[in-house]
Order: C-alpha cells, then sequence, then structure tokens
C-alpha cells in the first residue's frame, strides 16, 4: 500500500528503467548534500504545544500574491515523459486538484502553454493554484525575452530563475549509464526556437550569468522573481537590493554543488539575513509532513518537493501524484494537530529544537561559542 513518501519510491523503481531511476535519485560528486537534506530534517526535534483547544485547521497560504491550499509545492523538475506518457500533463493536473503552484521547469517535455489549458478549470472550485514558471537565464536575451513572454501569456504568476548552476553538476550515475539526454522522440518543448526553423536548442547553463543579468530580467517583466539556489547570506542580501521577491532556497536536491549544507540547516541565517523583507520557499529532502512544519516553524513560507514527485508519476501518473499530494497533506495536516497548531500561522521557531550545526565553534570565538544544542529563535 502506497503509505509514505517512500512508498511511492520503491514502487515506481519496481517499473523505471534503473538507468532513469539513477537520473532521478542521483545527485552530484558524493552526493553528500543530497543525503544531508533528509538527515538534516530528522536531526531536528518538535516541541509540541499542549490544550491548545483548536479544533480546525488550515492550509492555506499566500506567496507572491498566488494563494494555494497546501504550503507544498511542486519544485521545478525536468523531462516527465520519461516517466509518464503524459509527462507533465498529468503532474499539473495533480497539483491543479490538490490546489497546490506546480513551479513548471523550463525543461519540461510539454509546453507551458499546454499546461496552463490543461489546468484551466480543473480546481476543485474550477480555480487552480497558479503555475510558476523557473527559467535559466539563456545569454542569449533575445531568446530568454521571448520564453518569459510566453510563460507570462500562459497565464504563469511568477517566475523562479534557478541560479546555482553556471556548469551542470556533474551526476556521476548518469555519466557511468550514459544517460546523457532525452531519448528520441522526446525534447524539451521550450527550447524549440522558431527564428531556427524549429531547432531544439540545448539548454545554456552559463558562468556569464551575472547579477546584471537580474537586473535586465527585472526591467522586461512585472512579475514577481524568485532567486532558486543562492545559499549564502550576503546573496541573499544583494537579491533583496537586486529587487527580487523571493527566494527559493534550494541546492538544487544536491544536484550542483556537493558538499553545500542542508537546505533545512541554512534557513534560520537566510532567514535573517533577509529579515522578513522576502518570502523564502524552501526545497531538498522535504518527505514527511513533520519536515513541512519544521520548515514552516524556522520561517519558510512554503516548501517544495522534487524527487518525490517524478516518483509518483512514474508510479501512477495523475493518480499518483494526486495520491501523493493527499497523503502529504493528511501528514502535514496530523503534525499540525499534534502540534496544537491550528495553521501555519501558529508555527514558530519555538516549536523546533536544533542540534549544533556542522563543526563545533572553537572555544572561547563568537558570540554562540559553545553554545549547545537549544531552542531555535
Ligand atoms: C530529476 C530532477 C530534475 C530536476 N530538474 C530541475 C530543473 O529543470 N530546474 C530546476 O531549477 N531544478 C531542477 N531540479 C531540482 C528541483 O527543483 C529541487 O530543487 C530538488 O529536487 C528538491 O529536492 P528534493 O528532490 O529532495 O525534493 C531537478 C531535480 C531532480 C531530482
Ligand atoms: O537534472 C537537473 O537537476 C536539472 O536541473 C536539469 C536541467 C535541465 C535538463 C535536465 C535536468
Amino acid at each position: 500500500m502506497l503509505m509514505t513518501v517512500q512508498d511511492f519510491e520503491t514502487a515506481a523503481r519496481t517499473r523505471l528503467d534503473p538507468v532513469h531511476a539513477d537520473f532521478i535519485a542521483g545527485g552530484a560528486g558524493d552526493e553528500i548534500t543530497v543525503r544531508a537534506n533528509e538527515e538534516a530534517f530528522r536531526r531536528l526535534r518538535l516541541l509540541p504545544r499542549v490544550l491548545r483547544g483548536n479544533t480546525e485547521r488550515a492550509w492555506d497560504i499566500t506567496v507572491l500574491g498566488s494563494h494555494a491550499r497546501t504550503p507544498i509545492l511542486l519544485s521545478p523538475t525536468a523531462f516527465h515523459k520519461l516517466l509518464h506518457e503524459d509527462g507533465e500533463l498529468a503532474t499539473a493536473r495533480a497539483a491543479a486538484a490538490a490546489g497546490a503552484i506546480m513551479i513548471v521547469s523550463m525543461a519540461s517535455t510539454v509546453a507551458v502553454d499546454d499546461i496552463a489549458d490543461a489546468t484551466r478549470g480543473a480546481g476543485e472550485d474550477g480555480d487552480p493554484a497558479p503555475l510558476w514558471f523557473q527559467l535559466y537565464l539563456q545569454p542569449d536575451l533575445e531568446f530568454t525575452r521571448a520564453l518569459v513572454r510566453r510563460a507570462t501569456d500562459a497565464g504563469c504568476t511568477a517566475l523562479v530563475v534557478t541560479v546555482d548552476s553556471p556548469v551542470r553538476g556533474a551526476h556521476e550515475r548518469d555519466l557511468r549509464n550514459g544517460f546523457l539526454d532525452l531519448p528520441d522522440g522526446l525534447r524539451c518543448e521550450h527550447m524549440v526556437d522558431p527564428r531556427e526553423g524549429g531547432r531544439v536548442r540545448p539548454i545554456a547553463m552559463s558562468p556569464e550569468i551575472s547579477w546584471d543579468h537580474i537586473d535586465w530580467l527585472r526591467g522586461i517583466t512585472s512579475l514577481p522573481i524568485l532567486l532558486k539556489g543562492a545559499l549564502h547570506p550576503e546573496d541573499a542580501r544583494l537579491a533583496v537590493r537586486h529587487g527580487v521577491d523571493g527566494l527559493l532556497l534550494s541546492n538544487h536536491g544536491g544536484r550542483q554543488l556537493d558538499t553545500v549544507p542542508a537546505t533545512i540547516e541554512l534557513l534560520p541565517d537566510i532567514h535573517a539575513a533577509v529579515a522578513g523583507r522576502i518570502p523564502i520557499v524552501l526545497d531538498g529532502g522535504v518527505r514527511r509532513g513533520t519536515d513541512v512544519v519544521k520548515a514552516l516553524a524556522l520561517g519558510a513560507s512554503a516548501v517544495g518537493i522534487g524527487r518525490p514527485v517524478m516518483w509518483a508519476l512514474a508510479e501512477g501518473g495523475e493518480k499518483g501524484v494526486r495520491r501523493l499530494l493527499e497523503l502529504l497533506r493528511e501528514e502535514f495536516d496530523h503534525a499540525l494537530a499534534l502540534c496544537g497548531a491550528s495553521g501555519v500561522q501558529d508555527l514558530t521557531p519555538d516549536l523546533v529544537r536544533a542540534p549544533a550545526w556542522g563543526p563545533p565553534p572553537l572555544p572561547g570565538v563568537g558570540a554562540d561559542a559553545g553554545r549547545p544544542g537549544g531552542v531555535v529563535s
């Protein structure tokens, strides 16, 4: 029976080509960060409140003007048709049914306009949660501009710019398997260039992308912009200064620079750096309702899931993703109830006990020298 996120992975693996399972599960280098994301959630402990008398619970959130019926959104992931013939259409219909925001990947195998068409009127009350669009800024700015227009015309309500990929992460599993691109018959629909007779362009991951490009993007769109993959508190502050509207705190599920910290471990610092000026969405290692509670308590406005969606899609198409989103919402609701919370607004940092992250500070140095693991505030 499919009761947990782990069950979906186990079930999907019985159906999937192991090369494709490796593409989903894998990460960069030794996959230290892949493991760290999940482990860091496990190391955090919840301290519930009691006798709160809360009988009703709400799960709604509004982030950057986008309303959703769940704080769990679908992080952008590539190549859904590799896993199921309906590809992103199945994923998007399931997200619409759950009222969950879906971030459409620039590397999707169905174009964002077709995804938007498939979900129109598909929500429970005819009002599906909006789509956001993820992009890698292409050095060819006219191409990027056309892509932004396409996403905007499709009705996307935010842009998510992935900035952790000046070069592509070294996915050793894929290299060993010789999995380097989509098989014949599948393509990244957004990369079909009408100016070039329908040639499919490769997605450029370019080290020349800089804050100047963010300024340029800020100037050509009025959609909210989120940066995905800034991890340094100084970059979080710079993002605010450059007019960025939100952060997707993400280490790309451990698929870019290996050995970066778990995102949940970074959240308190990033939260302090932006000081409430812009919302933070977190992804990486979210597998349980309690993980969602922990991230929201430590200051995230929402969380994203990547691999779980792909396992569920491979396992059961639209139905699979529907069931996945349902079970995570049930787990989240259950955890809320056990924390004595009636909604996201009751989730505060005092509900989370953090271990002392990383190597201990040098004795006698810094404000929190020798600080034992304690309540995060
Ligand atoms: C197979 C796969 C494909 C991905 N494709 C993209 C992508 O196209 N664009 C992007 O910004 N992030 C991409 N990501 C990263 C996810 O958006 C997300 O950051 C990550 O999967 C979250 O971690 P989780 O898998 O532990 O939930 C991909 C991740 C996976 C596993
Ligand atoms: O694999 C990834 O993590 C990823 O981001 C990606 C981007 C473009 C094409 C395929 C995958």
